[in-house]
């Protein structure tokens, strides 16, 4: 029998797709994968004396009853999740961008849910490993799946896609994002473009926001459907964000105003995303404007915190020179009196690292900020001649708000995942 028949028909008896064998349970089926730190071969064992139905190895060595040994664990998950993919058979809509995947796709689930049984990507499982166990995810009642695809290199679209075959497709926006794997934004425009070379070849459908002239140029160069959005397109005006009143409100001409939970005015291209999609689908106006509102970021994205000694613009998920110029400029045109900068390294930027660090520093200084603190190597290497204060990591800045406390602030904390300045919001 095919390996990924054998293996699917394990999951149909109703078991999960596990790869960590600390998380396996009866029924499951547990792959063993190889990564930078374990061998997940050697949980073989381990996994099956928790009753796991089948463990998937591709190392003779562990091949014991209960095992099936095949010549590539992570290869076979990815074609297991493209075999269930296809029994589905139902509509999937692939979102990849440098920034604000997570974000639309968890307004797009919220919106399709007031119409479809929805399955999509759980927090941020978007990779060669996230992106198989997300499909695996989807029961056989879902009705449309929504799948969040990261990359930080050329082809890793095209093979994600490859595994999900979407009929639909998103590109948030292309950035300054994971330019060390993309090799240069060119890189990046043709890597997340992979995902319309994918809708184009096999008749799907993009929606593409049409007042950005990198996306429209993109879908342009190449036959495929599309369906575009955007401010102009659909009406839509911005009011201006307060202190009081900081998060993204817009109105358009069927709804009224749509009150987010969501900061930034970039945001915008996420909601009108989901206006358009949403529209496709049928589900209406008000109800996709509910589902905007009901949204509320739990993830350090976008999200605002207000402490009992400031309000804290938590946006330490990750940090790009694109997303990070957004977030100074929103941050910039809020009208509250003192505003203090908390900024950490921007990572996986390769050669244009200096560049880019000394190119946002120069920014930060025009946005009105009282004081500016810079987290991480990168940043302290170019802030040498400006006014600002430095630190190495997370930890040291943290030690200087001990003594040094920030009160009565609108403080944007914003920085890499790796620099992980979550560790420095408990004291603010
Ligand atoms: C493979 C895996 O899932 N690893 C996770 C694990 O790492 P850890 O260091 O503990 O182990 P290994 O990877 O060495 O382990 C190999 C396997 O062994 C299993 N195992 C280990 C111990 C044990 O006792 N029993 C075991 O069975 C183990 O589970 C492995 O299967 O834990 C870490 C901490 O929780 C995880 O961080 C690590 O996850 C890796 C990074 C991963 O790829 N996870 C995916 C499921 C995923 O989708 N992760 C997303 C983040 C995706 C991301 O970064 N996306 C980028 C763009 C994509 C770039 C792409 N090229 C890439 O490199 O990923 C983006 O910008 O968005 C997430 O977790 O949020
Ligand atoms: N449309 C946008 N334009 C610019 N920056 C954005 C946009 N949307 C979100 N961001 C910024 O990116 C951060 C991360 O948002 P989100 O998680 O939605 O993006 P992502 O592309 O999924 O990133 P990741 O894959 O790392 O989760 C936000 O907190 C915000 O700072
Ligand atoms: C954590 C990963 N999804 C990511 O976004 N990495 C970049 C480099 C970041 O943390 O800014």
């Amino acid at each position: 029998m095919d390996p990924v028949l054998f293996i699917y028909s394990f999951l149909q008896k109703g078991g999960r797709a596990i790869t960590d064998s600390r998380e396996v349970g009866p029924h499951d089926v547990f792959f063993a994968l190889r990564g930078d730190n374990f061998d997940g071969n050697r949980f073989a064992l381990d996994a099956i004396s928790k009753g796991t139905s089948l463990v998937v190895i591709d190392d003779p060595a562990f091949a014991v009853e209960g095992t099936l040994l095949v010549s590539n664990v992570l290869e076979s998950l990815q074609r297991v999740a493209n075999h269930h993919r296809r029994v589905l058979g139902i509509p999937i809509l692939g979102i990849t961008g440098s920034n604000g995947k997570t974000t639309t796709k968890e307004l797009l689930s919220k919106v399709l849910q007031k119409k479809f049984k929805v399955s999509f990507t759980q927090g941020n499982l978007n990779n060669h490993i996230g992106v198989p166990l997300t499909i695996l995810s989807f029961s056989t009642t879902t009705e449309f799946g929504i799948v969040e695809m990261g990359a930080n290199h050329l082809h890793e679209i095209a093979q994600l896609c490859s595994i999900t075959e979407p009929n639909f497709g998103i590109v948030t926006n292309v950035g300054k994002a994971h330019l060390d794997g993309f090799g240069s934004f060119e890189g990046v425009k043709k890597g997340k473009g992979e995902l319309y070379d994918y809708l184009a070849k096999n008749k799907g459908l993009a929606f593409y926001n049409q007042s950005n002239a990198y996306l429209s140029e993109m879908i342009a160069s190449r036959t495929v459907d599309s369906i575009s959005y955007s401010a102009s397109l659909f009406g839509a005006e911005l009011y201006p964000t307060t202190s009081k009143e900081p998060f993204l409100r817009t109105s358009l001409p069927s709804v009224g105003v749509v009150s987010t939970h969501l900061f930034g005015k970039y945001n915008l291209e996420n909601v009108l995303a989901s206006f358009a999609v949403g529209r496709k689908f049928g589900v209406p106006d008000l109800l996709i404007k509910e589902a905007i509102e009901e949204y509320v970021p739990g993830n350090s994205r976008s999200q605002i915190v207000k402490t009992e000694n400031n309000t804290v613009l938590l946006d330490c998920y990750n940090a790009n020179p694109t997303s990070m110029r957004s977030a100074l400029m929103d941050v910039s045109e809020i009208d509250n009196g003192k505003k203090i900068a908390i900024l950490g390294d921007m990572l996986e930027l390769g050669s244009f690292s200096e560049e880019e660090h000394t190119a946002i520093l120069n920014q930060a200084m025009d946005c009105g900020f009282e004081k500016i603190f810079l987290v991480g190597p990168l940043f302290s290497k170019v802030a040498k001649d400006y006014p600002v204060s430095s630190f190495p990591d997370s930890a040291c800045l943290l030690e200087h708000f001990a003594n040094n406390p920030v009160l009565n602030s609108f403080v944007l904390l914003k920085g890499s995942r790796g620099i992980r300045l979550e560790k420095v919001f408990d004291s603010l």
